[in-house]
């Protein structure tokens, strides 16, 4: 797939996300349904932007450590940082992150933003391709358990796969909990 094709699928389903809010309520439901088998985990959740999904609701009962995602650069994975609720920092592109001193983490489940998922478990983000990294080098270490989090309206039929793709385990909407077929 081309640049210029990904950024249109980007396009047409953050358009989407924007005419169709959806409904954060039941995407709170699903995602504590979600996460409750890892409520001792490292989890990593978001600090959502331009009207993304909210994880934070669904993730009010997980009893184990909190991290959020911190951008250093570009082309380079993302580092996760404990988060209790403390006040954040902006950091690039509009994100917030935890500041400094927040001891640095690594995730065994991620909750992971989407701009469009399919059925399979493709994703695509805003295309800094951070996620890709992150995941890749997390897997290369042990199991991690990536949770794709998203409005139904989001779903595209089919995105072609590329080889530097890192696979959704789960994806939530606020319509479903998919468990994508491989
Ligand atoms: N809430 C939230 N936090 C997140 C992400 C996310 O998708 N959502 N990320 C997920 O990776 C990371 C931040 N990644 C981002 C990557 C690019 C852009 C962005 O605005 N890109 C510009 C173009 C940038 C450029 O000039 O290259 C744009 O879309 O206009 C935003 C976030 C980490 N934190
Ligand atoms: N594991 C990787 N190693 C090297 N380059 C990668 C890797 N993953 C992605 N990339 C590069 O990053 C670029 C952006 O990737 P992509 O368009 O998939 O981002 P995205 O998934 O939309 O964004 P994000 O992951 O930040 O939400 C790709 O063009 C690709 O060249």
């Amino acid at each position: 797939m081309s640049r210029a094709d990904k950024a249109a699928l980007r396009a047409g389903a953050l358009a989407a996300r924007l005419r169709e809010p959806g409904d954060q309520q039941a995407i709170t439901r699903h995602l504590a349904l979600v996460v409750a088998p890892h409520a001792t985990r490292v989890l990593s959740t978001y600090w959502p932007m331009r009207g993304e999904a909210d994880p934070r609701p669904g993730l009010a009962g997980h009893r184990g450590p909190l991290c959020l995602p911190v951008v250093t650069g570009k082309a380079v994975p993302l580092v996760f940082r404990a988060w209790h609720g403390e006040a954040l920092v902006p950091g690039p592109f509009g994100t917030s992150h935890p500041a400094e001193s927040a001891a640095p983490l690594t995730p065994e489940v991620l909750v992971v933003p989407l701009a469009a998922f399919d059925r399979a478990g493709h994703r695509i983000g805003y295309g800094g391709g951070y996620y890709d990294r992150t995941l890749q080098l997390l897997r290369e270490s042990g199991p991690v358990t990536a949770i794709g989090l998203a409005f139904a309206s989001q779903e595209i039929a089919r995105i072609p796969s590329e080889p530097f793709d890192q696979l959704l385990d789960l994806i939530v909407t606020d319509h479903e909990i998919i468990h994508p077929l491989r």
